[in-house]
Parts: structure tokens; sequence; C-alpha cells
């Protein structure tokens, strides 16, 4: 488990959270049995496909707006709640909901953004696991532009909090050199305070 040396930010990588044989039992599963989608998003007025399959789980009352959709939480799955746990008790903080994301190849990608929606509260955690390919994850910092990598391996966990959101953007980008499907796994706590306004 390490920090990463970021300014403004609180990055705690565990390269082994979940061990090897079972985190590919666990991809397995979750890749057979979700519900993948791959969902509309609204993007300077324009309609178009994210660039990977979703699906979103957590408690019935943790809804949440994602790049202009309306995220309706599907109900826990045992595994998804055992993992949920398991975040908890390492990073100390609860969840109430989880983003799955799968990226079916090296052409599926997340833009840069950060998760700092209000009713992601101030200085969220925010775990994220992930099973099956390796993919590069990057941060770039909102005002310096520092630009770091990061290799997100089999079974990682990947801790973001404190000031991390407020002050740094990350995310995947596409690559010919991936050929095999990486699942994300995002917990999150969503304030429902905020979402009722
Ligand atoms: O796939 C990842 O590792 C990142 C996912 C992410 O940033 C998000 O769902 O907000
Ligand atoms: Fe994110």
């Amino acid at each position: 488990m390490h920090t990463l040396a970021m300014p403004d930010a609180d990055v705690v990588y565990v390269p082994q959270f979940v061990k090897q044989t079972e985190a590919t039992a666990f991809f397995e599963q979750l890749y057979c049995s979700l519900p993948w989608s791959q969902d509309d998003i609204y993007l300077f007025g324009k309609r178009t496909k994210i660039p990977r399959l979703q699906v979103w789980y957590g408690d019935k009352d943790a809804r949440y707006i994602y790049s202009g959709l309306l995220m309706q939480p599907k109900p826990w799955t045992p595994l998804l709640l055992a993992l949920k746990a398991r975040c908890e008790s390492k990073c100390q903080a609860r969840f109430n909901s989880v983003l799955a994301n799968l990226y079916r190849d090296g052409q599926d990608s997340m833009g840069m953004h950060a998760d700092d929606e209000i009713e992601l509260g101030n200085q969220p955690v925010i775990a994220s696991i992930t099973l099956g390919a390796e993919r590069q994850f990057i941060f770039k910092h909102k005002n310096t532009k520092q630009k770091v990598a990061l290799l997100l391996k089999h079974g990682s966990l990947l801790i973001m909090r404190g000031l991390t959101q407020s002050y740094w953007q990350h995310g995947m980008n596409k690559t010919k050199r991936v050929h095999t499907p990486r699942i994300n796994l995002t917990f999150r706590y969503i304030n429902r305070k905020s979402v009722e306004r």
C-alpha cells in the first residue's frame, strides 16, 4: 500500500487488495452477470454513447446525476455488497453506491474529469477496484497541468480522498495495446439531501 507523491491530493494505491485467484473469479462473475449497458450522455448539447459500458448499484436513495444522466441504482448483489464492506474497512469510510465500468478493450475509455459533483460532498472518499486487463490511469492537475500516470493492476484498489477531486482530474485513454476487458468498481457515498434540492 503506498501514497502517491502528488501535491494537493491524497491518493493511495493498494496493488494486491484482492488476491489474484479471487480477483479472476470476481471478474468472471461480474462480467457475465451484470446487466451492462452503453448509456447515452449529453456533451455540448449533443447526444452520444459513452465509450464503455456501465451499471450503477446502491442503496435505494442513492440517486445520482452523472454527465447529465440520472443514475437509478439497482439493488446490491451479494458480491458487490461484500466488496463494498472490504472497501469500507480499508478506507474507514462508508459507501452507499458503486458505479461499475466495463472497458471492453483498449478502444473503450474514460474522459478526463473530476468526481466533484455536489452530491458527493466536500472531499469525497472514492474507492476504485480494478479487475481484468491492466490499464494506465492518468491524473492531471487542474492548475499546474502536472500529469501522473499509474498502471492499475488486476485486483488493485485506488483510493482518492481529501482534496484530490478539487485539484485533479483523472481519466483513461484509449490504447492499441489492450485487447481484453477491464472492470472497474468505483464505490462512492451519495448525499441524498443535496440530490433532493
Ligand atoms: O475506470 C477507472 O479506473 C476510473 C473510473 C472513474 O473515474 C469513474 O467512474 O468516475
Ligand atoms: Fe472518476
